[in-house]
């Protein structure tokens, strides 16, 4: 039960004594209770950019995450932490619901029901595997936070919330101090443009290795496939680019949003001085008011460089056996994933397409509703990894994929997204990503390989999804 403040309305960022007064109410409240709280504030304002926010006021040091949706309905910045965690091992998805259930708890809310699209969220980034099987692991292998600054666009107004960890000895004079000058400087920030102080790496002077022999592996995976040890298997590549010059991780996501307008682009940053980003136009799932839709998306073909070149290439997509079989495994899988939860799905049983700038992909939207009480991180945990992917049957395809590819997954087609207080969450695979660390940048693309998959086509997907993500870094 969210405790809520019996101060209202309080709109406590933009008055300094209702912040004070609101904060010391928390500081109250953890004395009786023993305990300490978290308050949550929040307040409209006027439209901003929130990556222009994370990109001016966050620091390197502070852990971040950037969300904007595919149809570009909200933008999401989320900078530093109030509460965080790192889980390892296979209850990642239980451990992750727990403490969020747990921090929620002990939410002390200034004025919760104002703005049904601004709550208070957790974002998490899990890996693609349980366990990491690289020493160097930038990220572990589940990670929830729930940060300290919340920046969120909406249609046509933002918000911003603050979290504020609130115990019986804090010193609320200066916290209400220090969080004043902040929420300042962040309505001083410079929101029409985005600038770059530093010099940006380019096309110059690049040096791109690749991690391993793609189409050999697309062959050696046929073979399996032709034994019968599998229908499916996604394999991945990677690709390390260095520049002499730092990759910025702004100027990379404003590119991809830029570039992709039809994909879902995001950065978590480890606050380590690595930072994962993409443009995936896959969703994992999406809950809003306890409706779920899960996209199934398999099955792909460039786009044509004229409009009867580019609908034949769709018209060829859409009657491509090798394709649908593709894009069928990851149906019937979600199909019989939410149906052991009791679901009613509502899907048609002819995919439609989804055209991306640069390649279209079958794609069959999954809608059902949720019980209450069902938490979307349960479903995550049932869907992850899907078949388009991983492969099928899921655990030979991930023991396959330990055993082909030469690189470590990491986030790559993982999911990463947020959940809210009141069970709406929005997740995406993280696939067309790479990850940035200094002057290197580790590019991740894959494809699906079924029988009758051709290795040279299968490569010439994956570099076509590459250099989609290269642009963007440059
Ligand atoms: C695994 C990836 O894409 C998946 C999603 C859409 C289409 C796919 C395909 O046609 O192979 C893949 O299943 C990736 O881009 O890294």
């Amino acid at each position: 039960m969210l405790c809520q403040s019996p101060f209202t309305p309080l709109d406590s960022l933009q008055d300094c004594n209702k912040l004070y007064q609101f904060l010391d109410f928390c500081k109250q409240q953890s004395i009786a209770e023993q305990h300490e709280k978290i308050a949550s504030i929040s307040s409209t304002i006027e439209s901003i950019d929130p990556l222009a926010v994370l990109w001016q006021f966050g620091k390197p040091q502070q852990r971040h995450f950037y969300f904007e949706n595919r149809d570009q309905e909200r933008a999401i910045a989320a900078i530093g932490e109030a509460r965080s965690i790192q889980i390892e091992g296979t209850r990642r998805f239980e451990t992750a619901q727990e403490f969020i259930q747990r921090c929620l708890k002990h939410f002390v809310i200034s004025d919760a029901s104002n703005l049904p699209w601004a709550q208070p969220c957790f974002f998490s980034s899990f890996t693609f595997f349980d366990q990491s099987t690289a020493s160097n692991s930038y990220f572990p292998s589940a990670i929830v936070f729930l940060p300290q600054w919340q920046i969120v666009q909406g249609s046509d107004r933002s918000a911003i919330l603050l979290h504020q960890v609130i115990e019986a000895d804090t010193n609320i004079e200066l916290l209400t101090e220090k969080i004043w000058r902040d929420f300042q400087s962040i309505q001083q920030i410079s929101y029409s443009f985005f600038h770059f102080s530093t010099q940006l790496p380019t096309l110059l002077n690049w040096e791109i290795v690749d991690t391993h022999d793609f189409q050999s592996t697309v062959v050696a995976a046929l073979k399996s496939i032709q034994q019968q040890q599998l229908n499916k298997l996604v394999l991945a590549h990677a690709i390390d680019v260095v520049s002499p010059l730092p990759f910025q991780w702004g100027h990379s996501l404003h590119n991809l949003r830029q570039l992709h307008p039809d994909c879902y682009v995001f950065s978590v940053g480890n606050g380590h001085g690595q930072s994962f980003v993409g443009a995936s136009p896959e969703r994992l799932l999406s809950v809003c008011d306890r409706t779920l839709i899960t996209d199934a998306l398999a099955g792909s073909a460039p786009r044509g460089r004229t409009l009867a070149e580019d609908t034949e290439l769709a018209q060829r997509l859409l009657n491509n056996d090798k394709e649908r079989r593709e894009h069928q495994v990851v149906v019937d899988f979600i199909h019989q994933t939410l149906a052991q939860f009791g679901l009613k799905l509502r899907f048609t049983h002819v995919p439609d397409l989804l055209q991306l700038s640069n390649i279209q992909h079958l794609h069959t939207p999954i809608q059902t509703v949720l019980p209450v009480g069902l938490h979307p991180l349960e479903i995550l945990a049932a869907l992850h990894p899907t078949p388009a992917v991983a492969g099928l049957p899921r655990e030979i395809a991930c023991e396959q994929i330990q055993q082909y590819e030469q690189f470590e997954r990491s986030l790559y087609a993982a999911p990463i997204g947020w959940v809210d207080a009141q069970n709406n969450a929005e997740f995406v695979v993280g696939i067309r990503s790479a990850l940035l660390d200094g002057n290197r940048a580790r590019l991740y693309a894959g494809a699906g390989i079924v029988s009758g998959s051709d290795p040279e086509r299968e490569f010439a997907e994956v570099r076509l999804k590459l250099q989609a993500l290269l642009r963007a870094l440059v």
